[in-house]
């Protein structure tokens, strides 16, 4: 399914942080949001995840609207259809790894099996994992879980944001890895970066002008 964003705009009190922002996002591609500090990036990311609220314009996946909708629909959307990769991975600390990957609600298609928990940990080496509690594993290894967890949802639209600041190469490597095959697999990924190991991950790029900026944004 596709993505589409129109005429977006967002303020906090009287400070415009983005507005007018268009995005076609096809399915099987990575979009990288870029901008300055500050262009608000991770504040598009959360509108279109469904964590805050545009204060103009519409975002569409397929033909579903998600702007304007009641609490019991944005549940649906995230359970069904909208995977995050946030720089804090999102786990729950007090959980097993294998319970955090596990809980992935899983698609409207299919809800994940114990074997395929097993044969994401595996995927990702966290097997020897699998019982500890999150909260004691390095950024290296949350991360993975939160691949592991990922993966087997198999969202529509991925959202990630800063997802490799705190992470060495080869991690980088595995994550950007991971987002192209969920891309291939027919997702829509966005993410938001300074990291410019994953600037060939790009297909496209939308820039946030900034708020001092014209509102000349482009789709590179
Ligand atoms: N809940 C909020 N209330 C008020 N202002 C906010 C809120 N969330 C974000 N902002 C402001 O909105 C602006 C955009 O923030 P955002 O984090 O989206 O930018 P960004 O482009 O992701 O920045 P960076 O590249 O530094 O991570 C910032 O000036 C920030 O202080």
């Amino acid at each position: 399914m596709d993505l589409h964003v129109e005429s977006a705009t967002k303020s906090f009190a009287d400070r415009t942080i983005f507005s007018a922002i268009d995005l076609a996002a096809e399915s099987g591609l990575c979009y990288r949001i870029t901008g300055p500090s500050g262009s608000g990036k991770s504040t598009l990311l959360n509108c279109i995840g469904l964590l805050e609220e545009l204060d103009g314009g519409e975002i569409f996946l397929g033909d579903e609207r998600m702007t304007g909708i009641p609490a019991r629909t944005v549940h649906r959307l995230h359970r069904d259809h909208l995977g995050f990769l946030f720089q804090n991975f999102g786990l729950v600390d007090s959980w097993t790894a294998e319970k955090n990957v596990r809980i992935a609600t899983g698609s409207h298609r299919r809800r994940p099996h114990r074997s395929d928990t097993s044969d994401a940990m595996s995927r990702f080496g966290i097997s020897a994992l699998a019982e500890q509690p999150t909260h004691c594993l390095s950024g290296g290894e949350q991360q993975r879980v939160a691949l592991a967890r990922l993966m087997i949802k198999e969202p529509t639209l991925v959202l990630a944001d800063e997802p490799t600041s705190s992470l060495d190469d080869d991690n980088t490597a595995i994550d950007a890895e991971a987002l192209r095959e969920l891309a291939d697999r027919g997702a829509v990924v966005l993410f938001a970066s300074h990291d410019s190991r994953l600037t060939p991950l790009a297909d496209h790029e939308l820039l946030l002008p900034g708020p001092s900026a014209t509102r000349d944004q482009q789709l590179l």
